[in-house]
């Protein structure tokens, strides 16, 4: 593929590793930033380096691109609109890249001519301070199948990063939030890394959490079953370093705000409309919603 021009709106954990596998691939990369840094630093397990990226802080200073890529929190989709809007051509597709399962009805708001491509990522990625992304081991990515699917995949994928297009991006997602619903709430509550989720108890709450999840994702036309939620804690357990963090668990030790409305009041949204009994969900979404942000010691 000849090289593209891309913006990557957010630069955290995952605005870092688009950067790093995009400029891998042969690709411009320029960052849309909030808070500016002077260089981007990719640490992972295999070497740290700088990703060479031109940083813009203001909208008007952008030029044309031909790909926009979204990575802020949900919450902070709309704060984008300055820069969606400049970006909007028409012709730039706009790729989300978020967790959850609202990642058109995040910015269907702001009335964009650009088609939206919905993506999901895997990895742990956390941003320590400013321009300074540590990448926690190789990243994989599902985004909703169609032409400018195909096109996002070859955009992408490098040795560190492995695309794919998915059919059922509805069940993707929803499978994606049962990777998210237990631990992610769990480790910022607890303020452990995903070696909480090896207490017995622990297990046998985020076992609970997830069968909930699995009751509102079929109704909400996700096709999972049980069975899908016990290999997700599974491979938690049998896969994942319980070094490696959540997103949430980064935000609360920032003292940044949470995302726990896009995804366990996703959940518990969706069972109210359902009405489906989600009390754990509901039980942890009171928690996370009586949190107040406090930068705290690092784990
Ligand atoms: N981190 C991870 O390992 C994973 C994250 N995800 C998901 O990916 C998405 C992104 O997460 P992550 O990268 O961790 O989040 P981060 O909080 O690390 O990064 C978000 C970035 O968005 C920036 N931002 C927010 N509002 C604006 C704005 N208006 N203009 C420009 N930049 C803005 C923030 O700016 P500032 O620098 O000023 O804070 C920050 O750099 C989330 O939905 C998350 O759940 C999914 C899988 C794994
Ligand atoms: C599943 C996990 C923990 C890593 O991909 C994630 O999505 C997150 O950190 O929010």
């Amino acid at each position: 593929m000849a090289a593209q021009r891309i913006a990557v709106i957010g630069s955290g954990g995952i605005g870092g590793v688009l950067a790093e596998a995009a400029h891998s691939a042969g690709h411009q990369v320029t960052m849309c930033v909030r808070t500016s840094f002077d260089r981007l630093t990719l640490e992972t397990p295999g070497r740290t380096g700088e990703i060479p990226v031109s940083v813009v802080t203001e909208p008007g200073a952008l030029g044309e691109y031909d790909w926009v890529l979204l990575t802020t929190k949900v919450q902070d989709a709309a704060s984008a609109a300055g820069w969606l809007r400049k970006l909007d051509d028409g012709r730039a597709p706009v790729v989300v890249v978020q967790n959850g399962v609202e990642h058109r009805e995040s910015i269907a708001g702001l009335g964009l001519q650009a088609q939206v491509l919905p993506a999901l990522i895997y990895v742990a990625a956390e941003r320590v301070r400013p321009g300074h992304v540590v990448r926690r081991g190789p990243a994989t990515m599902q985004v909703e199948a169609g032409e400018i699917g195909e096109r996002f995949v070859e955009l992408v994928s490098t040795d560190d990063l492995s695309a794919r297009t998915t059919s059922d991006f509805r069940t993707a997602a929803w499978r994606k939030m049962l990777t998210n619903l237990a631990p992610n709430p769990i480790t910022a509550l607890t303020l452990r890394r995903l070696d909480v989720l090896r207490e017995p108890d622990i297990l046998d709450l985020s076992k609970g959490v997830l069968a909930e999840a699995v009751d509102v994702a079929r109704a909400e036309g996700a096709r999972l079953t049980h069975a899908d939620a016990e290999k997700v804690l599974s491979d938690y357990i049998e896969k994942f370093p319980p070094t490696n963090g959540t997103s949430m668990l980064y935000d609360r030790l920032a003292g940044l705000p949470t995302e726990h409305e896009h995804i366990t009041g996703a959940l518990v949204r969706a069972a109210d409309e359902h009405d489906l009994p989600v009390p754990l969900n509901r039980t942890l979404l009171t928690l996370m919603r009586a949190l107040r942000p406090m930068r705290m010691p690092s784990i």
